[in-house]
Parts: C-alpha cells; structure tokens; sequence
C-alpha cells in the first residue's frame, strides 16, 4: 500500500479564525487563553479533517501564530537582547520579534519599546518568514517544547502526525548576523546548534513520534561549498545518535540535482522532492538513493489552485514505484500547502464552470489519497474518470482564449518598451516641472485602512450601499487623506487607495482574464493574508480601473499626486498564474492593460505615476542560469511596456519591498524614482550598493508592520546613516512601504517626525551652499 502524505496545511482556519483571535489579543480584546483556544481548535479541525480524507501521513507543529520559522527562533533562544530585557511572556517575546512592541507603563509592566526583526520572502512564494538574526553572543538552547506539545495534542485527539521542522541547515542559511556581529557567517554556528535540534528529536522520540519531516527548502538554490558541506555534518550527527525518529529530509520549489552530493551525504530514512516543480529531477534522485531510503514524490501542487491531472500524477508515482517498489514510494504534496487557500466549497459565487478547474487545499487532501490509493492499486476508477472530464472540460474551455490579446502580443516591438529620452534628459525637464525640494517626501500609496472603509466596502459589495453613495464615502476618504498630506507638508501626493481591498485583488477584479474567490484567503506575513485573484484566460483591460479616483484627488490639491498601479509581474505573481501559457506570456499581456491605464491617466493629467513591483525580485528563478537571464529580460520587458508611452515629463516611480532586492534587479526597469523598504536591513553595503543606481531612489525609513513610532531625531539618525554613503541629489524620503495595515493614531505621528528630519536636512544642506 503506497502511503499518501501532506506536507503542511494552512493554519489560518477556514473563516480566518486565526486573524481575528490575534489581532484582537494584539489590541487587548482577548486574552491569551482565548488566543491559545482558537489555535487550539485550528489545530485540531485541520487533524480531523485530513484524518477524514484518509491521509496516512500527517504534518504536525505546521501550525503557528505568526510564522513557523520565528517559532523555531524562539524555540531555540535566537532571541537578540533587545527582547528578553522585557520579561515578557513567550507569545509576546514572539510577537514583539515579528511585528514589534511599543507600550506605555502601567503599574504592573515596564514601558516597552522595540522594533521587528526583519521580514523577507519565504523563496519565491509570496509568504514571508521572519530572518533569525544571529550574534556572537547567542546561545542556543531549547527554550519550549512546542513541536512536542503539538504532537502529543495530535495524538490525544487520536491522530499520530509527523512533527514537522525546519532542518539547521536552511535554518542557518535563512538567517542574518546581527548588527554587532556582521562578519559572522551563520552556518559556522552549526556544531552549536546541532546538540540543540538532537535534543528537540529525542524528546519528539519519548513522546512517541516515530518520524519527523525536516525541511531543506536551501537544498533547492545555489549553495557555497561550507553550506553544502554542512548536510553532511548535520545528518551525520543525528544518525550517530540512538532512538531519535526516522528522518524525511523534505525539499521544494525545485530541483536538488545540482545539490544531489549533499543529499547522497544524508544518512536519513526518506527524501521528498517536489515533481510539480521540477519532475526533471526524478531520475536522478532516485538513482542518488540508497537502497533502504524512500521517495516521497511530491505530486500534488502545494503553490497553485489548479486542479491535478490525477493520471499525470499518477504517472509519475508510478514511475517511480516501478524503480523503487510500492513500499519505498510515498504520494505527497509537492510542498506544504500553506499557499493555497483552505477550501474550495466556501466558494459560492465561482460560476460551476470556473469552480471545477480549482482544487484549494482541502480538495488537495483528496487528490493525494486518490493518487497514491489508485498506484496502490486500488479502484478509484469513478474518481479518476470525473478528474480527466474535468481536466478536458478545462483544455477545450472558451474562457482561457482571447484572439485579440493573442495577437496584440505579437505585434510588441522594442520601440513599446522604450522612453522618448534617456533618464539624465527626462530628470532634468521633470525637476522644471515639479520643483520639489531636497529630499523630496512621499509615502508609498496607501493609508489605514480603517473598520469604516471595510464596513462601507463590505456594504457596497452587498448592494447595501448605492454606487453614488459609495462613490462619495471614498471621495470623502480620499479628501481626509490629502487634507492631512498637505497639514503634514508631503511633497508627493497620494489618494491613500482606500478603494482597494488588495493591491492585486483590486486590479484582478477589473482586469479580463481573471477570476476571483470571496474566501480564498492565503497567509502572507503574521496576521495579513491575501486573495489572490486567479489568471484563467488572456488579460486585457476593458475600462480604466484608477483614473475616477486619481483624478478627483488631483482636483483638490495643487501638489502633485501620484498615480498608484500594481505593475506586471506583482499582479502575475500574486495570483494564482495559469499552467497552461507561459508566465513571460502572461506578464507580457499584464503590461500591455496596464499600459492602457498608464496612458489613459496621463492623458488625465496625472503625471507622477508609480507602478509598484513588490514582486518583482520574488519571481527570479531560484538558481542563476540561462531561466533567470530570461526573466531579467521579460520581467523588466512587462514593465516597460507598461510604463514607457508616456512623456518626458511624466515621472515614473516605482516600489518594492520585502525582498533580497538588489539595484541590479531594477535598472532595467528605467522608472525615474524607486522606493524600497529598508528600514530593517540595517547594512552599510546595502546602500552603497544603491548609490551606484543611476535614478532618484528612496531608502525606506520606518517599519510599517509596526505600530511602533520613530521620534524625529531617530529619523534624522537614520538618515545620517544612509547619507554617509548615498548622495543627497538622488535622496528621497519615505516609509518602507504602504501604510494600509496602521492605525491613523502611528500614521500621523510617523508621517509628521519623518516630515520633521527631512526639513532639518533640507535646511542643513541648503545653508551649506
Ligand atoms: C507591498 S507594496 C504596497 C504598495 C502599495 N501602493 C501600498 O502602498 O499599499
Ligand atoms: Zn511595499
């Protein structure tokens, strides 16, 4: 009997349980009894559930009120200082780490102050894990039992799961050395954090856990030789030791062949490898194996939405049952399927057409089991035969053909993606036109996205508010936002987006092509998740999608006000893309809509336009090679697609954010200004890096997942430190990114301080000459 395995289950709840009860603790609404109740019951429902659907192997500590890797930060005392001086609670020390801490005293509790660690995209999804940041003075140990705890949870609600964690190796590598330790390379910690993990296993053993799933997501990028090195250290190290559980060593989202050396070095009981991403890769893993170590196939897509072609599927398992034999082949997920939204039966409003081509992560639960039952040999025949009808169904399916977008695609020329003028000349007739000062100030497109603006938006999507009443609740949102703009004294406008429940929701919503779900949230840092729209046919935009509100905003301020677009690549990435074109296909078609838009708001009177590309760096392909010169080329091609049809003098910004971006990734892309978040990264080279980058460029001074305040002399400390390395003609002012998840109260005071040391600046710079 082949075993059917998942890899992860999404922990957010099937109503967003998960959301509500944290962000209610964080404001003081619940308790931590409520909090760990709701977790609790998540826990359970997602057991039970994948119990039901008959899957043999179960993933357990996948859960997490924030983010598994920060978890096993605290697990393991990776805790900086700064955290531990509060004596706060374990939840609090976690949650401080993540989003950061400020609060006032009271008679029980010291004043507390603290900012986040960094955050950054978990490989090229659009997850974000929280970086465990190393200093020479951390000391592991094991300082909770909550993958143990979990388990045994499991186990009393009669569910034997397979703890789950993230192996040293990619622990390591994930992580940063802190400020005061910068030349310390985190793997050189590993002899001391091995003990740590053996420790962990040995207590999952006595709580009676018979296997555990290790991830090595790195075994999946290019390695340096210490890091490759260190597989073999670390495996070693556990097979050495007596009675701790059978290891799978789990890798995804690629191929492990140029790391195989490093695999074969792994003296562990099974290897999973993900054949959705890379099927390429079998062969050679399975000639890698030892002849006692099992395969885990990862057949079924843990990253998109599509329904899976059971017979391919099972064509792949089978391939490798015929190598390896039935009992050394498990059917699995191909990753966790924590990027997949929970369930597809809360869909209501799917037309039944639309809805049989998905399969969300409960329905995936299904598709393992008919997977690895149907290999086993078993008759699942009626199953399989209502797959392949649906499969067809969605091949021979009007919705995925537009002709006329088929053959704008053909007619794109080099001359599309090409500005009149080259940067140097646009810059010189834009600082005519706009007159901005020294340090220019702007802020990254949206503001709180307050309960009222939910209310009025949910009310409108039910036809309880009338379109001309909604119209003007947002007109009078935008004139709030622009009111404070101008008390503040911003150079830069913007109208604050409050008519966007998503910055790619919105655009899928309007665009054709897309469909979208009413509930099929995904998790992408702590307590946000989205809904990404789904890509199911050729995109074109019929009507334009920002123009009414960007104009309205300009009608009331004579300062300039930004257009605000998501560009290209972020709306490609951050849905679910199709299978069946290629993504430099759809990505080209992105850029001709928005083209449309880019063009039809300039012809408005809207000449600062930003086309933000917070997904841009996410989409590189994970290895260097011929794939990633290839998406270098078409990625900045969409861009520019979009954004060059405009005049000299229009100003084109762009945005990104949460990512090891480099200025490499972006010069292609000729937007005259760029922002990007910062404020975290904390290294000198970083912005000498960006000193190099030929166009204007704002470091991103302030947290924005925090609620936490920066004072204006911490601003002006800040910007002291960029400017040691990064000239002031280029410099912008700005936060790191939108700040549509704050409260107005944090807004304001931020806003106003970083407004504050930009003046100092600009006086001090001016008196200079
Ligand atoms: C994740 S990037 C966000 C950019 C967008 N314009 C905003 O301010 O919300
Ligand atoms: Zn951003």
């Amino acid at each position: 009997m082949v075993q059917s395995s998942v890899l992860g289950f999404p922990r957010i709840g099937a109503q967003r349980e998960l959301k509500k009860t944290t962000e209610a603790y964080w404001s003081g609404k619940v308790g931590k009894d409520e909090l760990f109740k709701v977790g609790k019951e998540i826990r359970a429902t997602n057991w039970k559930l994948q119990q039901a659907a008959g899957v043999d192997v179960i993933a357990s500590n996948d859960f997490s009120y924030y983010d598994q890797v920060l978890d096993l930060s605290l697990l393991f005392n990776v805790i900086p200082d700064r955290y531990t001086k509060y004596e706060l609670e374990p939840i609090d020390v976690l949650f401080a780490m993540g989003r950061g801490l400020q609060r006032k005293a009271t008679e029980t509790s010291k004043a507390v102050d603290v900012t986040a660690l960094e955050m950054v995209k978990w490989f090229d999804s659009n997850y974000h894990y929280v970086r465990p940041t190393f200093s020479k003075t951390t000391q592991f140990k094991l300082n909770g039992s909550k993958p143990v705890d979990e388990y045994l949870e499991a186990k009393e609600l009669g569910v034997e799961t397979r703890p789950v964690v993230l192996g040293p190796v990619s622990y390591l590598f994930l992580g940063k050395a802190d400020k005061d330790s910068l030349d310390l390379e985190p793997i050189t910690l590993l002899d001391q954090i091995l003990p740590v993990y053996a420790e962990l296993l040995e207590k999952l053993a006595a709580a009676g856990a018979k296997s555990v799933q290790i991830d090595e997501p790195v075994l999946v990028l290019d390695l340096p030789q210490p890091v490759q090195a260190a597989f073999k250290t670390a495996y070693e190290f556990f097979a050495a030791k007596s009675g701790l559980p059978e290891i799978t060593l789990a890798t995804y989202f690629g191929t492990v062949i140029p790391n195989i050396e490093a695999v074969k070095s792994a003296p562990v009981a099974a290897i999973h490898v993900d054949l959705v991403r890379a099927p390429e890769q079998l062969e050679g893993v399975i000639a890698a194996l030892k002849p006692e170590q099992k395969l885990s196939v990862g057949v079924i897509d843990g990253r998109n939405i599509w329904k899976a072609d059971a017979a391919a599927a099972s064509a792949i398992a089978q391939a490798a049952i015929s190598k390896l034999g039935a009992d050394r082949v498990v059917v699995a997920t191909s990753s966790s399927l924590l990027h997949t939204p929970v369930d597809l039966n809360n869909e209501k409003k799917l037309s039944a057409e639309i809805k049989d081509f998905f399969s969300f992560a409960t329905q995936k639960l299904d598709e393992v089991v008919v997977v690895a039952k149907n290999v086993s040999g078993e008759d699942v025949s009626e199953a399989l035969a209502a797959n392949a009808a649906s499969v067809k169904a969605r091949a021979e399916s009007s919705i995925t053909n537009d002709a006329a977008v088929k053959q704008r695609v053909t007619e794109i020329t080099d001359k599309l993606g090409r500005r009149a003028s080259p940067f140097v000349e646009r810059i010189q007739e834009q600082e005519k036109v706009y007159k901005l000062p020294l340090f220019p100030t702007t802020t990254i497109g949206s503001f709180p996205q307050t309960k009222d603006i939910r209310i009025n938006r949910n009310k409108f999507a039910k036809g309880e508010l009338s379109p001309e009443a909604y119209e003007k609740f947002i007109e009078s949102e935008i004139e709030k936002v622009v009111r404070f703009q101008e008390e503040i004294d911003l150079d830069v406008l913007v109208h604050g987006e409050p008519e966007r429940n998503d910055m790619v929701q919105y655009f899928g919503e309007q665009l054709k092509g897309f469909a979208f779900t009413t509930n099929g949230w995904v998790q992408s840092y702590g307590s946000r998740y989205v809904r990404p729209p789904i890509i199911v046919g050729d995109v074109s935009r019929p009507a334009p999608m920002t123009v009414k509100e960007s104009v309205y905003a300009q009608s009331i301020t004579t300062k300039p006000m930004k257009g605000m677009l998501s560009g290209p690549i972020t709306i490609l990435r951050w849905s679910f893309p199709r299978v069946d074109v290629s993504q430099k296909t759809q990505a080209l078609q992105l850029g001709l809509a928005l083209r449309d838009e880019v063009n039809d708001l300039e012809a408005a009177g809207i000449t600062v336009i930003q086309v933000d590309e917070p997904a841009l760096r996410e989409g590189l392909p994970l290895r260097d090679g011929a794939e990633r010169q290839d998406y270098y080329q078409w990625a900045a091609e969409s861009f520019r697609i979009a954004t060059a049809g405009v005049k000299n003098t229009t100003q084109i910004h762009s945005h990104f954010c949460y990512s090891d971006l480099d200025p490499n990734h972006i010069k292609a892309l000729d937007a005259d200004v760029v922002s990007i978040e910062f404020s975290k990264k904390d290294d000198p080279n970083y912005i000498r890096e960006f000193s190099d980058y030929p166009n204007h460029a704002g470091l991103g001074l302030f947290d924005i997942h925090s609620p936490r305040i920066p004072s204006k002399e911490e601003f002006i400390q800040k910007i002291a430190t960029i400017l040691e390395v990064y000239p002031t003609e280029k410099f912008w002012v700005n936060p790191d990114c939108g700040l549509k998840t704050r409260g107005w109260e944090e807004t304001k005071a931020s806003l106003t301080n970083m407004v504050a040391a930009a003046k100092y600046y600009r006086e001090k710079y001016a008196k200079k000459d």
